[in-house]
């Protein structure tokens, strides 16, 4: 393992001790929990504070993971409450529920964790979308980096909304105006429709609580001592100049999963989890031709009616290739009535089909049958199918998945963008167009992009050198505040 350059003997004797405290969604959760493992390897002391609500699910189905955590040096668990009664249904509908209920009942018991003399936190990596821990942080003296689990391009398109608002260019006015250029997101221009802003600009009044909620957190960026994202200059570059004259101390590190096997070859353990992991769907793979499935997940939160997944079934079914679908538990919203399914996708979906409830994604996505990934566009899966060298069809539900999709299809050229449709013959084509007719052209971006990838988290690259920059400037934090 590479040795961070460590500090001279003028430093703490002691290791620098870092809270990290990520949002309770899963999205959010694994890619800390990445960062927190990479920093833990480096010799930083590491407290990774968990919802109550949330911890209990993680440990249920991921235990295993948790075990390995513990068993870093160092690093320890802790858990705080949301302030939700157990059975809140922790939607993207009530977003702003769940954080108005952390910003009122959290910053007490924050600051009891950040000041308790035992073991003084030198440093807070919080989750970029909970400014009330910025207002702790200054008042108890501690540095706080925000880290924001979603692309710097959904960042951005966030951080611009107000400038959006005041040219008029929201509320957006119909879908007939959905393909109506945005022109208040600098660097975007030329691309950016309505349709590709991220879902909470649809709302009809530009004054609704949630998306008044993400911009405002967004802007409270600026307040942070330091931004970390989860991506990688050569991927987000000229996005990222935007976002620099704004908060120019930005920490780009991604892609985490990437970055974490670079500097820890031997960690190979899935990320943690919500439901139990099903690995039978890697042996029914492993009797499958190379590159001849196409592999379907919409991530942890994302839900759809019962006839969208017909048609996407119908659009499996229909385009004659061999698919691996994971349908949550929870992923079809609405009552439970009808779930008969028809006959003829049935005996399909038995000769080329596999449906599981929880895959281990990324070593599902890096397996030689997979030759496609329809996915919702979270950031995490977006940046492993890069990884993977996989080309993507792109199916948003909300939030910066939107405009994820956009950038994969219009910028990157590393998939199809699927927005706004959902129909068993759009399907279909996309899935042949991505397999058969188009893939020579995918593959060629998808090298080229996962090469880019891999060189930014080896030594030299651009993601390694700002993980080492970070690390050290968490040293100097610590050692500051002991010589204080
Ligand atoms: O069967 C599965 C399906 C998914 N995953 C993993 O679950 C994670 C899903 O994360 P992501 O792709 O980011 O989707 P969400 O869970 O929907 O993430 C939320 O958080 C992300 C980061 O903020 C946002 O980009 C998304 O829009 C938001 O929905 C990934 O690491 C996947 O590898 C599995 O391990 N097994
Ligand atoms: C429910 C979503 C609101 C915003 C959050 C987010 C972000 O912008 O950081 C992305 O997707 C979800 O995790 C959250």
């Amino acid at each position: 393992m590479e040795q961070v350059p460590r500090p001279g003997p003028k430093y703490a004797c002691y290791p620098p001790h870092v809270l990290i405290w990520p949002l309770p969604a899963l999205g959010h959760v694994n890619s800390m929990l990445k960062l927190a493992e990479l920093l833990s390897h480096a010799g930083i002391k590491i407290t990774f504070l968990n919802s109550e609500h949330y911890h209990e699910r993680l440990v249920r189905h991921s235990s295993d993971v948790f075990s390995r955590y513990m068993n870093l040096p160092g690093f320890q668990f802790k858990t705080i409450t949301d302030g939700l009664p157990k059975d809140h249904p922790q939607t993207v509908d009530n977003f702003h529920e769940l954080l108005n209920s952390l910003a009122s009942v959290t910053p007490p018991l924050l600051k009891d964790m950040l000041t308790d003399a035992k073991s003084p936190v030198h440093c807070i990596i919080s989750d970029g979308l909970m400014s009330f821990a910025i207002d702790v942080a200054k008042q108890v003296g501690i540095p706080i980096i925000y880290f924001r689990t979603v692309s710097a391009c959904a960042f951005w398109a966030y951080f611009c909304i107000p400038e959006i608002i005041d040219a008029g260019e929201l509320p957006i006015k119909g879908n007939e105006d959905m393909d109506r250029l945005i022109k208040h997101v600098p660097g975007m221009e030329k691309f950016l429709r309505c349709r590709d802003l991220p879902s909470f600009c649809r709302a009809e009044d530009p004054m609704d609580m949630n998306l008044q909620l993400v911009v405002s957190e967004t802007r409270s960026s600026v307040r942070a001592d330091g931004l970390v994202l989860n991506t990688f200059e050569d991927l987000e570059g000229p996005v990222l100049s935007q976002i620099r004259a704004h908060c120019p101390k930005i920490y780009t590190i991604g892609p985490l999963n990437a970055h974490l096997k670079a500097r820890i070859p031997e960690n190979t353990h899935s990320s943690n989890s919500l439901w139990e992991v099903d690995r039978s769907c890697i042996a029914w793979l492993d009797n499958q031709p190379s590159k001849s499935v196409i592999f379907v997940s919409f991530g942890s939160v994302a839900v759809m009616q019962r006839d969208q997944l017909i048609e996407f079934w119908y659009g499996l079914v229909n385009s004659h290739k061999r698919f691996l679908w994971v349908i949550r538990p929870d992923l079809i919203s609405g009552k439970d009535g009808e779930n008969q399914i028809p006959k003829e996708l049935d005996k399909a979906t038995k000769e080329r089909g596999y449906i599981a409830g929880w895959v281990p994604q990324e070593e599902v996505l890096g397996h030689k049958a997979v030759g496609g990934f329809l996915t919702h566009c979270g950031w995490n899966s977006t940046l492993e199918s890069i990884v993977a060298r996989m080309p993507m069809i792109c199916w948003p539900s909300f939030a910066d998945q939107q405009i994820n999709s956009r950038f994969v299809d219009e910028v990157w050229k590393l998939g199809l963008d699927m927005k706004d449709l959902c129909d068993r013959k759009i399907v279909e084509k996309m899935v042949n167009e991505l397999l058969v007719e188009r893939r020579a052209a995918f593959m060629k971006s998808a090298d080229r992009m996962a090469n880019l990838a891999i060189k930014s988290v080896n030594e030299g690259g651009s993601s390694y050198c700002n993980l080492d920059h970070l690390i050290n400037d968490i040293r100097m934090m610590s050692s500051k505040s002991e010589n204080s």
